[in-house]
């Protein structure tokens, strides 16, 4: 199991806290990897320790110092404030012990006990006893006397601070003998937590590891690198083992993480565990271990290399975002498949639009796109995909089905044609790019958006079992034959995310949920409670997301940015690339909106949306178009009404001929396609390919 990056190296001229530490034994190299799927640096085995430098953290670490004076300035105010609130009860306090004392002194109380009998009476010796509480009372009234005279001369000589002085010295004795006593002192620190920046020393690690019921009370972890700042100052590294006879691994430790970082004092996004395996030289009990001073996942995200790029090769490894350490994840795609699931607005699209990006740069990827809920996130697919449906209507549902068998009959052909190929030109059954470019077989992601959608739109569910059986058919076979599904769905229950699907799916990729179950339903049964985990992801973690890479690997990552507007340009880029290698196919062909780009014109969105709502029609009632264009893109479509139609379509250039319009017989308001396509330059409508 592996979270982020497990980079354990010590960083020349780290700063050491001292610790019961010991050296790791020195493995063998490590023999060569064969390449990952998903890429990040890899985890190097543990660096063996160097001299400990006896200079303080604070000394070299600037988090370290302001983290220090900021506890120091902490700690002071509260403890002035807290002795300025408890002098009040404690100078009372105090004068009441001593009145108390004085009138046992002057009453002589402590002498009648001693000179009483065994009856408990004074008898005569009364006498002694009122001698001595007449020289009490004018010991008493002589001290005062020469107190005032005293003070009276000093005032008048010295100051009026002399009594004031006094006042303050007398308080003072007061509040010390009315201090509380008895019972433990609170603590110094009481109140204020722990500050991990401050510093973090081995028995910090124990104590955690013991709360969180990974270490025996009289156990403690062994370190095989010491606790260090991390070279960019960013928080504390270390990597140990935990004890033999424990009984505790390291994946029970990771699965602890939140309990681990609630005993540290952070929260447990800030805290990194991960397994070190043996290729690394490392064993079930080993642990490489960071803590951010900060939510490391907070901060500008970065934007996707995929915006700069002219082109892409999907058979190699896409830039998806960065970890914890700002290491950088990439994700090989082929013979995978992904799932994206989290709550709405969470970035789940934008992260599955990533891999989308990369594919539209490569034009030797033909893509099937589907988006149930047909808004603005994929409109730009338009002109570059061969199938594209949006949306969820009856006749949508017609189109996806029809999409989806269109993709199982590819998938037959090509595995068909693959068995009568040479061992020699296809040693493993599966595509190569030598096949994909000799046989004309392009690599087809099959992305589908709102998968949700879909399942709801469904009326029985006899119609849902069909279609979740060749959306998992396409799943388990489709990557030998050079297909890549990538689903989405934004509800993370069992009907939106079926569980014969989920578990076909090779990569799942979870935003925020609201639980561990529903993180489960994303990422896969028990995976929470092994550490992976999307509920620990707050509504400030938007882009950010858990991807889980295997049975036993996951890392959390911040996915780059890619925003419409960029996405829009790689759409662009990806049609002159498709169209100059000869791979522009389907109904990326016919695209108004992307022909008229190439020849210099903006077509209006609502032109390009009414043209794609018409779909075969010729005519179409009023009412029939505003259903279809919310159904293409509810945002922006949802509240319009006949009259902002007409008004929109007249402001883009349409005019009407006429206004009724008859279909089989019945006369309505409704448009006819010409008046729209007279909107449309003549040079558009030629410049499309059909
Ligand atoms: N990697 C990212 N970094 C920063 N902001 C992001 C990132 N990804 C998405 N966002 C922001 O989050 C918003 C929502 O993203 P997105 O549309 O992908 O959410 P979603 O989870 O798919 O929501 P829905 O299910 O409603 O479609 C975007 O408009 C964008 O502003």
């Amino acid at each position: 199991m592996t979270e982020a990056t497990t980079d354990v190296d010590t960083p020349p001229g780290g700063l050491l806290v001292p610790g019961p530490w010991t050296p790791a034994p020195v493995a063998e190299p490590d023999p060569p990897a064969p390449a990952p799927a998903v890429t990040r640096p890899p985890p190097r085995r543990p660096a063996l320790a160097a001299e400990p430098l006896t200079l303080p953290a604070w000394t070299r670490d600037a988090t370290v110092a302001r983290a220090r004076a900021a506890h120091g300035a902490r700690v002071a105010g509260r403890l002035a404030a807290r002795g300025t609130v408890r002098s009040v009860p404690s100078v009372v306090g105090g004068g009441v012990r001593a009145g108390r004392g004085w009138w046992r002194w002057v009453q002589a109380d402590d002498l009648a006990d001693e000179l009483r009998g065994p009856d408990g009476k004074l008898g005569e010796k009364v006498f002694v006893i009122r001698d001595h509480r007449k020289a009490r009372w004018y010991l008493t009234g002589g001290l005062l006397l020469t107190a005032s005279v005293g003070e009276t001369v000093a005032a008048y000589t010295v100051g009026d601070v002399i009594p004031a002085v006094s006042g303050l010295v007398v308080a003072g004795a007061f509040a010390i003998a009315g201090r509380r006593r008895g019972g433990t002192a609170p603590a110094l620190l009481g109140g204020i937590e722990r500050d991990v920046r401050l510093e973090l020393a081995p028995e910090h690690l124990n104590a955690a590891f013991r709360a969180a019921g990974m270490l025996r009370a009289d156990a403690a972890l062994i370190l095989r690198s010491p606790v260090v700042r991390d070279r960019a100052g960013r928080g504390w590294e270390a990597v140990f083992d935990l004890p033999m006879g424990g009984g505790k691994t390291a994946a029970h430790a990771i699965a602890k993480r939140d309990v681990i970082a609630a005993e540290l004092g952070v929260d447990e996004i800030q805290l990194i565990m991960s397994r070190i395996r043996a290729r690394q030289g490392g064993n079930g009990k080993r642990i490489a271990f960071w803590v951010c001073d900060d939510d490391p996942y907070l901060g500008k995200p970065v934007v996707s290399p995929l915006v700069d790029l002219e082109s892409f090769d999907f058979w190699g490894l896409v830039p998806f975002g960065q970890d914890a350490r700002a290491e950088r994840i990439e994700v090989g795609l082929l013979w995978q498949s992904a799932f994206f699931g989290g709550l709405p607005r969470r970035g789940k699209t934008f992260s599955m639009r990533l891999l989308v990006a990369a594919a539209v740069l490569d034009p030797w990827c033909r893509l099937y796109v589907a988006d149930g809920k047909g808004g603005a996130d994929f409109r730009s697919l338009a002109g570059v995909a061969h199938r594209y449906v949006r949306g969820a209507d009856e006749a949508d549902l017609e189109a996806f089905e029809a999409m989806l068998d269109e993709l199982i009959a590819e998938m037959s052909r090509r595995f068909a044609l693959f068995a009568t190929l040479p061992t020699a030109v296809c040693p493993e059954g599966k595509l190569t790019p030598d096949i994909m470019r000799r046989y004309n077989l392009p690599l087809i992601p099959v992305v589908i958006d709102e998968l949700q959608e879909y399942f709801e739109a469904l009326e029985t569910e006899k119609d849902r079992a069909r279609i979740i059986g060749k959306l998992a058919r396409i799943a388990r076979r489709g990557p030998a034959a050079g297909f890549i599904p990538v689903y989405a769905s934004q509800r993370p229950d069992a009907k939106s995310v079926p569980t014969k699907l989920r578990e076909i799916v090779t990569y799942r990729y979870c935003t925020q949920v609201t639980d561990k179950t529903s993180s489960d339903m994303v990422l896969g049964d028990g995976k929470a409670a092994a550490g992976a985990d999307a509920s620990m992801l707050s509504e400030d973690h938007v882009g950010v997301g858990v991807l889980v890479t295997g049975p036993a690997s996951f890392v959390t990552v911040k996915a780059d940015l890619l925003d419409n507007p960029a996405f829009e340009v790689i759409c662009q880029r990806g049609r002159k690339l498709r169209i100059a290698a000869g791979t522009l196919t389907g109904q990326a062909f016919g695209d108004i909106g992307a022909a008229a780009f190439e020849v210099g014109y903006a077509i209006p969105q609502i032109i390009g949306d009414v043209m794609e709502a018409f779909g075969s029609r010729t005519r179409i009632w009023t009412e029939d178009l505003l259903a279809a264009l919310v159904n293409l893109d509810e945002d922006t479509y949802g509240d319009w009404d006949a009259d902002r139609l007409a008004a929109e379509l007249a402001d883009a250039g349409v005019v009407r001929h006429s206004k009724q319009v008859k279909i089989d017989g019945v006369n309505r308001a409704g448009y006819l396609l010409r008046d729209v396509e007279g909107a449309i330059p003549p040079e558009v409508l030629a410049a499309r390919p059909v």
